[in-house]
């Protein structure tokens, strides 16, 4: 048995090891020449998969170990056999903790959580978090996401993203980069949404990059529209718009989700699909600490992530976007 990871996914190495030949990559080392005669490869979002990679390959397995599957070519794995694996919602806390950072750090010390209304488009995994936490702050949130709603999922009162237009004090997005379907989400934040804005929102982007447009989020900053962006996901990573990070208030290397705990629930779910996969009586277990559950609320002092020290780095050093990822110490989500 073959397996290639990622060497930037922690905990993985040794329970790899004990089934097989376990190979550390960068994820620009793994080419269609080096997964040829891999069994599994167990990848982030920086390996591409998709014919040109997995053309000829004995590859059966991929797992992701992030919430995104953007990066995988999912009906060409379907029509090949290959099973894919991702790690639903390990990282959602991240996220919501970096966006109530972003949000805690735009108010600073003029307005109070409870004065604002926020918008959360897509209220999945991270969306879900985020609300809960929000609400339990004191925040008043508004919930867009029509292919939750059309399911008539009774969890939320959905909007419209007229509405969000209307009465947001913040917008945030949490939806999967697509660009198909009856609600596709590329520049889902467009020049004709901003142009609808009214109350100059803080506009946040912690999901994908091309789910808004950097062009129009420039115009927007320029015309007075939006009175100023959060931006950890951009277009062309890691080759981003040096305008938009410069005018950024938040601009973070996209680590929202970087937190000890989501790179430990990835690992461990990403390592028991594998033991699905491969039918493993004893399922591989991650070579890292427990995590405790995710509280159901959280207080101001427990969001404790500064924010603007992550922006401060980027805004310095912006051709070492990738090695900032790399390199990133690993946050602590708020915890009781
Ligand atoms: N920045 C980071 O480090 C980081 C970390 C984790 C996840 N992400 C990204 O965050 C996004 C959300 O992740 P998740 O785990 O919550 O995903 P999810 O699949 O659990 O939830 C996404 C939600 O978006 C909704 N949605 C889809 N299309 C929509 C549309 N057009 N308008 C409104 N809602 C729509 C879906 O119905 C779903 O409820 C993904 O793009 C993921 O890749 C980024
Ligand atoms: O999709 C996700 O889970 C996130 O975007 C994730 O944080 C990206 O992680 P990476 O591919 O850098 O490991």
């Amino acid at each position: 048995m073959k397996i290639i990871f990622d060497r930037n996914i922690p905990f993985v190495s040794k329970p790899l090891s004990s089934i097989g030949e376990a190979i550390p990559m960068t994820g620009t080392e793994i080419t269609n020449e080096t997964v040829k005669d891999a069994d599994a490869i167990i990848i982030r979002t920086r390996t591409r998969c998709d014919a040109t990679l997995l053309k000829d390959s004995k590859c059966r397995f991929i797992g992701t170990a992030t919430i995104g599957t953007d990066h995988i070519d999912l009906p060409y794995c379907a029509s090949r056999g290959i099973t894919v694996a991702n790690a639903p919602g390990c990282n959602a806390p991240a996220v919501a903790q970096w966006v109530l950072s972003a949000i805690s750090t735009y108010l600073g010390d003029t307005r109070s959580l409870s004065d604002i209304t926020l918008g959360v488009i897509g209220a999945g995994n991270v969306g879900s978090v985020l609300i809960r936490w929000a609400e339990g702050l004191g925040i008043k949130t508004i919930v867009n996401d029509p292919p939750l709603q059309r399911q008539s999922s009774g969890s939320y009162r959905f909007s419209s993203l007229s509405d969000i237009a209307d009465k947001c004090d913040v917008i945030t997005v949490h939806t999967p980069l697509t660009r198909t379907g009856d609600h596709p989400t590329y520049h889902l934040i467009d020049n004709s949404f901003i142009s609808n804005l009214k109350r100059r929102p803080l506009i946040l982007n912690a999901a994908r990059g091309p789910v808004t447009d950097t062009l129009a989020l420039i115009n927007g900053l320029e015309s007075g529209k939006i009175s100023a962006l959060g931006i950890d996901c951009w277009e062309g990573e890691p080759n981003i718009n040096l305008q938009l990070l410069e005018q950024a208030l938040i601009a973070t290397p996209h680590i929202a989700g970087y937190s000890r705990q989501g790179k430990i629930r990835a690992s461990q779910m990403v390592l028991d699909e594998l033991s699905h996969h491969l039918r493993l009586d004893i399922p591989l277990s991650a070579d890292a600490p427990s995590v405790a559950p995710v509280p159901h609320r959280i207080i101001p002092d427990m969001l404790n992530y500064d924010i603007l020290e992550d922006t401060r780095i980027l805004k310095s050093s912006p051709s070492l976007f990738e090695s900032l990822r790399n390199n990133y110490h690993l946050r602590e989500e708020p915890s009781l």
